[in-house]
């Protein structure tokens, strides 16, 4: 699914109301239309209070189309009009006369604070303030609005977007955002959605399909992609019949230090239960009987050294290695990595320690193998391209990163994206019970057992990181968040790919 920015989603608005031959005001009641059913259907007749706070723009007519619909269905409605300028803009003026002609009684204006009523943790308040067209931060009275309903403790819902959030832009001023329960957003998700600094705001949303012209969006390049079940299917490789072990490929996996041999467990384990034909763990010879123990399936290949590695020699031609889980950044291991990358020629996916290497050792950088997957979390992703001044400027520092070094960077988080080059692609799946001990482990060697498939390194990390985290919501909805383990992770891959296919759903319009 397209993530588009404000702009594009202007530009979709007119063309569709070239192509449609409809008015603006036509659009707008789809868009409310749907608000309202979604409400209907969620209120079922139930009489309860919704406040309905609407700005003077458009996204404030679509809270006068909704309120109105409310009404008309007998619904117990209050609409605001939250009067920060006298610039109403045409939309919103046709339906706030509408309202008149429904209730008789034109909408409350408030202007000040004096004006803000009291909302009890029994009612429903709608925030239609601010959409896409917010140019500058909520000031005065407004961000004390803002402020007064985040305080309440009502259901809070928000049209397009929560008002005070810039769809695709940075945040300037964290107080002033409207903090939703849920948002209804129209046609495709907004940048923001997704951002460390603003996505907490947003936190669940939905996209209602309000029939944008289709020709337009299918051409746009958009801001991002979000990695839903629609795209996962289309990368999955349907798997031969006549295949036998060599066609799946030969991972290597080289991790694992005294004290946390684990790590390279659960890597060559999720690299098995993604799919690859063979796995080799690469270990300190302190981990042999541990792999061969846990992971009969599992060829082993040690260093000389007991607890850490610092020569990397293997006798086959891997067709994929993962590396750098549990490692540590012994000096010795440091050598062992830089060689690896100037003799080996298979995709890589390079993880923990295997980054923090590459990052202290600018020289090491200059050698990472064309055709890699960098795996960071926030803090290696820091000391690898340098500091951020906002979720923004981050995405423009790994496009340039993965440009110069033609790699994949999968920045892991609560929406994990991935950078290729000047694209940006955002995961869908995956919950808070993953932010534990061995889930990055299990997602390197997940990527690695799928380019030891024949994915490329743009595929491997879109469906490896879209599968570990349909794996641990499956893990998740059976036993909960906190019990959930790395290894719950990878036994629920195979769960994972089959629910690909059970779950049969198209793509929204
Ligand atoms: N187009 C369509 O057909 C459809 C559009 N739809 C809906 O339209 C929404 C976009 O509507 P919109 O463009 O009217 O912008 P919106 O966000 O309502 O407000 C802009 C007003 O706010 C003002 N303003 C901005 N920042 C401010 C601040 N900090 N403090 C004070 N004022 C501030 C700004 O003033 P200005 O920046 O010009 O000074 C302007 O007056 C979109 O999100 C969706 O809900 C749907 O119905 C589908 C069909
Ligand atoms: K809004």
């Amino acid at each position: 699914m397209k993530i588009v920015s404000a702009e594009q989603q202007y530009n979709a608005d007119k063309i569709t109301i070239e192509k449609q031959q409809i008015t603006s005001l036509e659009l707008m009641e789809r868009a409310g239309g749907q608000i309202f059913e979604w409400l209907d259907s969620r209120l079922e007749g139930v009489p309860v209070p919704v406040h309905i706070f609407c700005g003077i723009g458009d996204n404030g007519g679509d809270g006068m189309v909704v309120g109105r619909l409310l009404i008309e269905h007998g619904y117990n409605v209050v609409i605001y009009v939250v009067n920060y300028s006298d610039k109403r803009s045409d939309n919103f003026l046709y339906n706030y006369d509408r309202i008149k002609k429904v209730t008789k009684n034109w909408p409350i204006i408030i202007k000040r604070e004096a004006h803000f009523p009291k909302i009890t943790s029994e009612d429903v308040v709608i925030d239609a303030i601010f959409g896409i067209g917010l140019s500058r931060s909520p000031e005065g009275w407004v961000k004390k609005l803002i402020t007064y309903l985040n305080e309440t403790e009502a259901f809070k819902l928000s049209i397009d977007i929560p008002s005070g959030l810039f769809a695709n832009k940075a945040l300037e001023d964290e107080d002033a955002v409207f903090l939703a329960n849920h948002t209804l957003t129209f046609q495709a998700p907004k940048l923001a959605f997704f951002l460390p600094k603003t996505a907490p705001f947003v936190r669940d949303f939905e996209v209602l399909d309000i029939g944008l012209d289709s020709d337009f969006l299918d051409d746009l390049k958009p801001l991002a992609h979000l990695i839903t079940l629609f795209e996962a299917k289309n990368l999955y490789k349907y798997r031969d019949k006549y295949a036998h072990k060599g066609t799946f490929g030969h991972a290597l996996i080289v991790g694992g230090s005294y004290g946390k041999i684990g790590a390279a467990v659960l890597a060559s384990k999720a690299a098995f239960k993604i799919g690859a034909g063979l796995v080799t763990a690469f270990v300190p010879k302190c981990g042999y009987n541990i792999l061969q123990t846990t992971i009969p399936e599992a060829m082993v290949a040690t260093d000389k050294e007991d607890e850490i590695i610092t020569n990397i020699v293997i006798d086959f031609e891997p067709t994929a290695i993962g590396i750098g889980m549990g490692i540590g950044k012994n000096k010795a291991t440091a050598e062992a990595i830089t060689k690896l990358f100037k003799t080996q020629n298979a995709p890589m996916v390079i993880d923990a320690d295997a980054l923090n290497i590459l990052a202290e050792n600018k020289e090491v950088l200059k050698l990472l193998p064309k055709s890699s997957i960098l795996t960071p979390h926030p803090g290696e992703l820091k000391r690898l391209i340098g500091a951020w001044k906002d979720d923004y400027e981050k995405l423009e520092k790994v496009k340039k990163f993965s440009k110069k070094n033609e790699a994949v960077v999968i920045i892991k988080g609560a929406f994990t994206t991935i950078v290729y080059m000047d694209n940006l692609y955002i995961n869908s799946t995956g919950n808070p019970g993953m932010a534990t001990g061995g889930s990055g482990d299990a997602l390197t060697g997940a990527i690695t057992g799928l380019l030891c498939q024949g994915y490329n390194i743009l595929q491997a990390s879109l469906f490896g990181v879209y599968l570990h985290g349909l794996a641990g919501d499956n893990a998740a909805n059976v036993i909960g968040y906190e019990a959930l383990m790395a290894s719950d992770i990878i036994d629920n891959l195979g769960k994972a790919y089959m629910e690909l296919f059970t779950n049969d759903m198209e793509e929204p319009e």
